[in-house]
Order: structure tokens, then C-alpha cells, then sequence
């Protein structure tokens, strides 16, 4: 059995990036772009202000001034005009400033009677105007690779940048496996049960930015299990679930090596999750999954989620790991890296009591694994553990 980090190396080495495209920017939200995208204006693109008042071309305004309001300024419709010492402009948020004024008084520090103002409060040490490019300038940049949150996608857009250049999004050919497992609405029969695993991992695969391809429910036979995998040609990532294991009716291996896989690895010494299995099948990645329900989705987060990070030209690297202290004891850990359904609380994590890996209540109740290496010595309370976010 390998390691978990030895797992994903070779993983990761059967990765190979996609292509890239060309997406409006309304489709940007979530994908990983490519290529830097280079602001083509400044913003704010003049000074602006950033209150409503009036501008003055003093600086030292003393309690008691009076100016005499000449124009206005507002969002969309500048003053053209000039202003003289003792004047003020009405203006308003996001309006441009005009030439010369050097302070936006706000609205509230002065009273108004017809067009003459008078300063009724200290002034604070803020000018109120935002300077010309203050925020960026023609020529900055964001920064590939990255995955494009939407508070990306608002600066992208204030740069006037139409379209981004991102890598194609990886399919996945979904394929659960067993005689056991109907589509959820159907009616199952006395020894069945629901097929939930690939809901599960098409939403993760989507939240990852992948397509999901869910294919027909393979039975436990290998005709059909051959023909479903027939059905996986052209995905970037073909994964199995279930049938992984040693089983009289655990076929995937079998299957996959009859049609040509290149095995990396069988075994992880990890739980859940120990049956695991990658290679290249096609020249596809092949992922096979354990098809206990919290063993699926765990490798999935650890496995499959960074190998199509990867694909989408994001750094190789495992899911983030972070530190809290522990909410209570926990026993040592056996040779094999637990991954602990736990909820992170305010002042820490506490493992769920039950860790069975069909638990998929408990698993939906998880915030975090909190990750225990191979033979961890017992942990107190307070102890500052790893743990990975759900
Ligand atoms: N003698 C041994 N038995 C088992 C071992 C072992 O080392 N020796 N390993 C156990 C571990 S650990 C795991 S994990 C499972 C993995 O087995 P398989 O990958 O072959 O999975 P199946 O047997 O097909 O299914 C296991 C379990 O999960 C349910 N399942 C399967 N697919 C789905 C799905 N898409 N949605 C919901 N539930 C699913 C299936 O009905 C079984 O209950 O093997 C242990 N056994
Ligand atoms: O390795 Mo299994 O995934 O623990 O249930």
C-alpha cells in the first residue's frame, strides 16, 4: 500500500492540462484562467468623489466659510464650466471632480440657504475624492492561473475586458457499478438500495469546475460493465464507483485492465478510501473509487478534486490543510491516515463518535476531515490538530 502524498504524485502525473478557450465574461465565474487579463482603462478613469457635497477649491476650510454655488457635478454628467475662489460645486458620489477642487465637503457639515452654503462643522482631515486610477491602471493585471471568484469577474468587467481566455473544462464520465443500486425516484427491489455516490461527486465535480457525464448504473457483470465503460470514451477523467474491492462481484479492475489500463496504483493506506485505484485508460485519467458512500467522497476530495485543479492549469498541490485545536480526546490512530468526519466549531474541532463509512448523515453533518498520519499518538484536548475543509 502507498502513501496518500505518494497517491496523488502519481495521480497528478497522469494529469495532462486541457486546452484553452475563449468564454464571454458572463461564463467566467468559476472557471480558471489562463492567460493574464490587462485592464484596459484606469479607474476611477478621473478623480472622483466620493460623497455627496460640494466641492471648493480650498483646503483649509474654517467653520463659518461661505461659497457661493455655481454648478453640478453629478455620476454621468461632469461640470464643464471653471471655478473661481468662494465658489462651490454641487456634487455628488462617483461624479467627477472638476479642475481644481481639492476638497468635497459633505452635505451634512454645512446648511444651504438658496445658493450660498455656510460650514456649520470641523472638517475632517478626508479630502473625499478618490484619485484617477486609485483603484487600478491601464496595463495592471489579474493574474493567471486562478479560478475566477465573482468578486474576479467585477474587477475583470470594471477593466472593460469582454471575454478571458480559460482552460477548457474537464469531463467526467461517471460510472457507478453494482446490482444493488437504482436511480433516486425509482422503486428499489428488496436487496436495493439508492444509487447516491454519483450525485454526491457530480455536484463536487461541478463545484470544481468539471462537467459531469452520468453514465447509465453498471450491473454487476462484466458485458455490461465493459459496455458502460465503452460509454466513457472522449471524457478527460473516467471514475468508477464501487466494485473496487476483493469482493466474488468487485469487477472494475478486472474490467479496466482487460480494456487497456495502465495501472499506477491499487491500494492507499488510508481510511476509508484503502481500495483506491489509478491509471490511464485511453489516455484518459481512470479513477476507481471505493464505493462505500463516505469513502467516495473523501477520495474524491483528496484525489480527484486536485487532479482536476491540475487539469485546469492550477498549481499540483492537495487540498488545503489547516490547524484548530482539538474540542476533545481522541485514542492513536492505527498504520493507515484517518480522515475523521468532524464539525469545526467556534474554539475548535470535534470528531464525530461514529466514523462508519457508509454514514452519509454524518458526512453531510461534517465540516471538515480532520486529518490523523499514520500511527498518531493519542490527542488531547487543546492539541492543535489538521484538518481539511468540506
Ligand atoms: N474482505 C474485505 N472486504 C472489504 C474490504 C477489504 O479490504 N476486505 N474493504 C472494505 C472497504 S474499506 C471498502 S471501502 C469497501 C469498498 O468496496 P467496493 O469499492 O468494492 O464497493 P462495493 O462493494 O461495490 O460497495 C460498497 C458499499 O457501497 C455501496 N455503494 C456502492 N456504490 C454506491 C453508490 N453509487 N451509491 C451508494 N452506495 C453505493 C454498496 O451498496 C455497498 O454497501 O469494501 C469493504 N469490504
Ligand atoms: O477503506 Mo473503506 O473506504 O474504509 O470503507
Amino acid at each position: 500500500m502507498i502513501s496518500v502524498a505518494e497517491a496523488l504524485d502519481k495521480i497528478f502525473a497522469l494529469c495532462s492540462p486541457l486546452e484553452l478557450e475563449t468564454v464571454p465574461l458572463r461564463h467566467a465565474h468559476g472557471r480558471v484562467l489562463a492567460e493574464d487579463a490587462v485592464a484596459k482603462r484606469d479607474q476611477p478613469p478621473f478623480a472622483s468623489s466620493a460623497m455627496d457635497g460640494y466641492g471648493v477649491l480650498d483646503l483649509d476650510v474654517p467653520v463659518g466659510a461661505q461659497f457661493t454655488v455655481v454648478g453640478e457635478s453629478a455620476a454621468g454628467h461632469g461640470f464643464d464650466g471653471t471655478l473661481s475662489k468662494g465658489c462651490a460645486i454641487r456634487i455628488f458620489t462617483g461624479a467627477p471632480v472638476p479642475e481644481g477642487v481639492t476638497r468635497v465637503i459633505i452635505q451634512e457639515d454645512v446648511t444651504r440657504e438658496g445658493d450660498v452654503i455656510t460650514v456649520t462643522e470641523t472638517l475632517s482631515e478626508n479630502t473625499n475624492i478618490r484619485p484617477l486610477g486609485g483603484d487600478f491602471r491601464v496595463g495592471d493585471r489579474v493574474t493567471a492561473p486562478r479560478r475566477l471568484s465573482a468578486q474576479d469577474v467585477a474587477l475583470l468587467a470594471a477593466m472593460n475586458i469582454p471575454e478571458v481566455r480559460v482552460s477548457r473544462r474537464p469531463v467526467v464520465a461517471l460510472i457507478a457499478t453494482g446490482d444493488e443500486l437504482v436511480m433516486p425516484g425509482e422503486t428499489p427491489g428488496p436487496s436495493q438500495i439508492i444509487a447516491s455516490n454519483s450525485f454526491g461527486l457530480a455536484a463536487m465535480i461541478e463545484e470544481a469546475g468539471g462537467i459531469a457525464r452520468m453514465l447509465p448504473i453498471a450491473p454487476d457483470n462484466e458485458t455490461a460493465l465493459r459496455a458502460t465503460f465503452e460509454l466513457a470514451q472522449g471524457a478527460d477523467a473516467i471514475v468508477s464507483i464501487g466494485g473496487a474491492s476483493v469482493g466474488d462481484h468487485d469487477l472494475v479492475g478486472k474490467v479496466a485492465a482487460d480494456m487497456g489500463l495502465d495501472r499506477a496504483f491499487y491500494k492507499v493506506a488510508m481510511r476509508p478510501g484503502k481500495p483506491l485505484m489509478a491509471g490511464r485508460l485511453n489516455g484518459a485519467l481512470m479513477i476507481g473509487l471505493p464505493g462505500n458512500p463516505v469513502s467516495s467522497l473523501v477520495t474524491a476530495k483528496l484525489f480527484l478534486i486536485p487532479a482536476l485543479c491540475a487539469m485546469q492549469g492550477l498549481p499540483a498541490a492537495p487540498a488545503p490543510h489547516h490547524k484548530a485545536p482539538l474540542l476533545q480526546d481522541i485514542s492513536s490512530n492505527g498504520p493507515r491516515a484517518h480522515y475523521m468526519r468532524a464539525r469545526l466549531e467556534t474554539g475548535g474541532i470535534r470528531p464525530f463518535e461514529r466514523q462508519d463509512s457508509s454514514l452519509m448523515s454524518i458526512l453531510s453533518s461534517a465540516n471538515v476531515l480532520l486529518v490523523r498520519p499514520p500511527l498518531d499518538p493519542a490527542r488531547i484536548c487543546g492539541e492543535i490538530v489538521t484538518y481539511i475543509a468540506l
